[in-house]
């Protein structure tokens, strides 16, 4: 195998109580590969994806190794981190806010990584402003850069992370939990979009979430955790097929959308290929 984008190699992270909240986690993350991480709420998911990209809440201890573009993250100093950030790995999150400042026009924040990134200014930079969110399936991009996070919708408001993530044009896309937050309808089209950006720009991709249906949707290789510990580490189809592990078997049975797992089993030539979805216009 290529040298992996990510590479952790027993991770453990301890709070400041002593409670060790992940355990000796490993995991490999190959130049376009696409890795689903599954757990209950609480198992450590998002402490991965805050690990990996160097920011653990204060009073977190992180041992053990983290390469990401070959550059060790655990205990690196804030400057190294900064320059692997955006352009080595980007994380989109659950909740748009996070990544959106309030009160700043949401074409202004899309500038800012381009800015850095393309070292662009001016007429060129507006463009690009609009090309990214064009590239995110915004129809209406002049629109939705002139206005403030809460005058869009949830579904803009995630697409315009989406198109932050992406800005430096990372290695690998850290999705975390992406599609939790909106509805139904508009969870298909942002998994769908994700889908095809990662193909389109051959991205590798690690892909958090609490349901088995939506990992399954765009991943081809699966880790459980639970309670902090990797507790099986598999390919998508055999995970779905064979579980090994008791708590995996549960996830499997109770998986959202059961029927159209063991679907995607019976034809197990379709990692990657969520709901096909026409491009969101939902309303604010
Ligand atoms: N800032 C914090 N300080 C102390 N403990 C924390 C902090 N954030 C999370 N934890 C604890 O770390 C453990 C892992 O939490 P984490 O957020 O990684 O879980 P998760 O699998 O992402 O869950 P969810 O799906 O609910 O987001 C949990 O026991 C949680 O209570």
């Amino acid at each position: 195998m290529s040298t992996p984008i990510l590479d952790i190699e027993a991770l453990t992270v301890t709070a400041d109580d002593g409670r060790r909240l992940l355990d000796r986690i490993t995991l490999a993350v190959g130049p376009g590969e696409r890795v689903g991480m599954i757990g209950e709420s609480g198992s450590g998911k998002s402490m991965t994806a805050l690990a990996v990209m160097g920011l653990l809440p204060p009073g977190m201890t992180a041992t053990g190794s983290i390469l990401l573009g070959g550059t060790q993250v655990v205990a690196a100093a804030e400057r190294d981190l900064v320059s692997l950030r955006g352009r080595v790995a980007s994380v989109v999150f659950q909740e748009p806010l996070t990544a959106l400042d309030p009160l700043m026009r949401l074409g202004h924040q899309l500038a800012i990584p381009l800015r850095r990134h393309q070292n662009l200014r001016g007429s060129a930079l507006t463009e690009a402003v609009l090309r990214g969110l064009r590239e995110v399936q915004i129809s209406d991009p002049d629109r939705i850069a002139r206005a403030y996070p809460h005058e869009v919708s949830g579904g803009q408001r995630q697409r315009v992370a989406i198109a932050m993530a992406l800005a430096c044009a990372p290695e690998l896309l850290i999705a975390d939990e992406p599609t939790t937050a909106l509805d139904v309808t508009v969870q298909s089209e942002v998994l769908a979009l994700l889908d095809t950006l990662v193909s389109d720009r051959g991205m590798a991709l690690l892909f958090i979430s609490h349901d088995l249906a939506v990992v399954s949707a765009v991943t081809e290789r699966v880790l459980v955790l639970r309670s902090g510990v990797v507790v099986e580490a598999a390919p998508l189809t055999d995970i779905l097929r064979t579980p090994d592990d008791p708590y995996t078997a549960e996830l499997v049975a109770s998986a959202r959308a059961l029927d159209a797992v063991l679907d995607s089993v019976a034809r197990p030539t379709a990692p990657g290929q969520p709901a096909q979805t026409t491009p969101e216009e939902d309303s604010p």
